[in-house]
């Protein structure tokens, strides 16, 4: 495994690989972006893809919450719908609605329009965003790349837009199981190359966000979800390490432990010993603050923070939310959450 040694605060990488560490790593799911004044003024003069492909605005906004929250790891400004644009599909982002993807999948003809492509033709503005992240943060911290996982992919390149029940892509599942797995490989595939170019770019660990994972029953998530995380996660395990967060798959997690990730990211539902019982101890937990939790007054805030690194202990563990900060939590808060962590000792 390629590893940056010249990372001053490595906490998150070695707590990744089950290396001891002074204290446990933090940093916030959605951390870039939303909440911050400062990402809000730039979203007034750029529109969001403007923002995603322009490597000095994404580098920008990547450093912010380093340099404003004092998180433990910068993410990479980008979204998981770069992947389906890249594959052809046109994806838009309307104002405080969400994504729209106009002409979505439904048949094999529309999966005749998209292809796997070269990430280095369609993607290589991420690349560059990534190289430009690494030099600005000279050490600092490390820089986490992500791309979506292929069943939460599926769901807006077939739904076309954002669903709590997302009903129209399972749908889509049931009644074409032939042509959804057609996509999800594609889907696959494409994933693959995209995360080996954003570690060969100078990302130092990757997450998969399969952020509707716990729509699907336990059989439904092997057979549309998992079987294709496991071959991403087997394709870049050995490059970098690599964090899978299902949001709601707390049943398969002693599937996605054998998948040979080295970090499973939880929610806030389930207690973080219940999740170490499913998961065995040879895997790094990630979690699981109730991010609404923080529209608490920060005393509160604090109180809770320690409960949750009691309740999962020294080691392996990464301080996080159970799933993205929202908007409206005030810098402050998010701050109350990231010093906690900091402060604490076993
Ligand atoms: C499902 C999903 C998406 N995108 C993402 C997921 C998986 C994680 C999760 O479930 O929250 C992942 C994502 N999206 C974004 C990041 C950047 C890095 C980070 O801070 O974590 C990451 C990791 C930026 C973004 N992606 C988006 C914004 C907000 C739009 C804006 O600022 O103009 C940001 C900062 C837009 C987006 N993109 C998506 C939605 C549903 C929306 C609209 C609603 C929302 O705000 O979350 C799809």
């Amino acid at each position: 495994m390629k590893r940056d040694t010249t990372i001053k605060n490595d906490l998150l990488i070695r707590t990744l690989l089950g290396e001891p560490t002074e204290r446990t790593p933090v940093w916030m799911m959605r951390q870039a972006g939303r909440y911050l004044p400062e990402y809000i003024r730039l979203r007034e003069k750029y529109s969001f893809f403007e923002r995603c492909q322009n490597p000095q605005l994404a580098c920008e906004i990547t450093l912010q919450p380093v340099d404003i929250v004092g998180v433990d790891a910068a993410i990479l400004f980008s979204d998981i719908l770069v992947v389906p644009q890249a594959m052809g599909l046109e994806v838009q982002l309307i104002e405080k609605q969400g994504p729209l993807l106009p002409d979505p999948i439904k048949t094999q003809s529309d999966l005749n329009r998209i292809k796997v492509p070269d990430v280095n033709d369609t993607l290589y503005y991420v690349f560059d965003a990534i190289k430009l992240i690494k030099q600005e943060l000279n050490g600092r911290v490390p820089l986490i790349g992500f791309a979506g996982a292929p069943w939460t992919l599926l769901c807006y390149m077939v739904q076309g837009k954002g669903s709590k029940t997302f009903d129209e892509a399972k749908g889509f599942c049931y009644q074409n199981p032939g042509l959804a797995h057609t996509l999800l490989q594609m889907i696959t595939d494409t994933t693959i190359r995209y995360l080996k170019g954003q570690i060969a770019a100078g990302a130092d660990t990757v997450q998969i966000f399969d952020s509707w994972g716990g729509l699907l029953s336990k059989q439904d998530f092997e057979t549309f979800s998992l079987q294709y995380i496991r071959q991403i996660v087997a394709a870049v395990k050995d490059e970098a390490p690599t964090i899978v967060f299902a949001k709601g798959a707390w049943s398969s997690l002693e599937e996605m432990a054998a998948t040979g990730a080295h970090g499973l990211g939880i929610d806030w539902c389930i207690e973080p010993a219940m999740a170490r019982k499913f998961a065995g101890a040879h895997v790094t937990l990630q979690g699981n603050f109730d991010p609404a939790k923080l529209l608490s007054p920060t005393p509160v805030i604090r109180k809770e923070v320690t409960q949750m690194l009691q309740a999962f202990g020294p080691g392996r563990h990464v301080a996080n939310l159970g799933h993205g900060i929202l908007p409206n939590v005030p810098v402050d808060h998010a701050r109350a959450f990231v010093d906690t962590v900091k402060e604490f000792r076993f």
